[in-house]
């Protein structure tokens, strides 16, 4: 297996509307690939079919060289996703859902190692024992990260995570990613944060209706100099 996660001619239609259209991409471990593109590009739905929540129409999308529509239970194993709102228990306490999370995932850890796992995330340790209801986005996204952590999981999916997020928490969150790099994991991330992107991201990818048009290393550019590609891409 070369590729932790890849798609193939991937492709979904809705009804009369081609969402995704034979999107190729392969990301390798501590990769961070940013996919950029306009309301309605199709980064969502790029996201759930690598989640096997959709079915794509024709093509293949394959987590840890499992094709996800055959294996939907098996690739959630290796997956952590965060979305743009967190999905979390709101009357259980941070530590609570980490528990309950990792232990989906057939993890069972001590309170001790549940808070380190939590600490390592960010989260103050006078939060932990908090119900997750009066948690900030940012304090949300930390927990999503520690079950990330603690699932061990080579793949981190995210949806505009950091819409929302005040610039502390934001770069609280890229510098959370660089430490998942540092594991190992790969990292695919839908954002309409240019600048976030530049940051952290190995790659970027430009999606306009449901094409993927482009794609680009970060490394020599600046987030200027990708503004500006990005806005051609829109404007033609
Ligand atoms: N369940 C659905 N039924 C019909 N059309 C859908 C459905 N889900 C998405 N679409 C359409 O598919 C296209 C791609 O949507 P998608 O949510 O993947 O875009 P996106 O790039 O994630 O946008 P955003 O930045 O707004 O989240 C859009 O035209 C959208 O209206």
């Amino acid at each position: 297996m070369k590729y932790i996660l890849e798609a193939k001619d991937l492709s979904k239609r809705y009804q009369d509307k081609l969402a995704l259209k034979g999107l190729n991409l392969q990301l390798e471990t501590s990769e961070i690939f940013c996919l950029l593109g306009q309301n309605g590009a199709g980064k969502s739905t790029t996201i759930n079919l690598l989640l096997g929540f959709l079915q794509p129409t024709s093509g293949a999308a394959f987590i840890h060289g499992l094709e996800v529509a055959q294996n939907p239970l098996a690739i959630l194993k290796h997956l952590a996703y965060i979305p743009e709102q967190v999905m979390l228990y709101p009357n259980l306490t941070g530590l609570e859902n980490l528990s309950l999370f990792s232990g989906l995932a057939g993890f069972s850890y001590s309170q001790e190692e549940l808070m380190a796992y939590l600490q390592q995330a960010g989260l103050p340790a006078n939060a932990a024992g908090k119900r997750v209801g009066t948690y900030s986005k940012g304090m949300r996204q930390k927990v999503g990260i520690a079950i990330a952590i603690a699932k061990h999981a080579k793949v981190l999916l995210l949806d505009e995570p950091t819409s929302g997020l005040d610039p502390k928490a934001s770069n609280e969150f890229s510098e959370l990613l660089l430490q998942l790099q540092a594991k190992g994991t790969a990292v695919l991330m839908a954002t309409h944060d240019i600048f976030r992107a530049k940051e952290v991201g190995t790659r970027v990818g430009i999606m306009r209706e449901g094409e993927l048009v482009d794609v680009l290393p970060t490394q020599n550019l600046n987030a200027n100099e990708l503004e500006k590609l990005y806005l051609n891409y829109m404007h033609n």
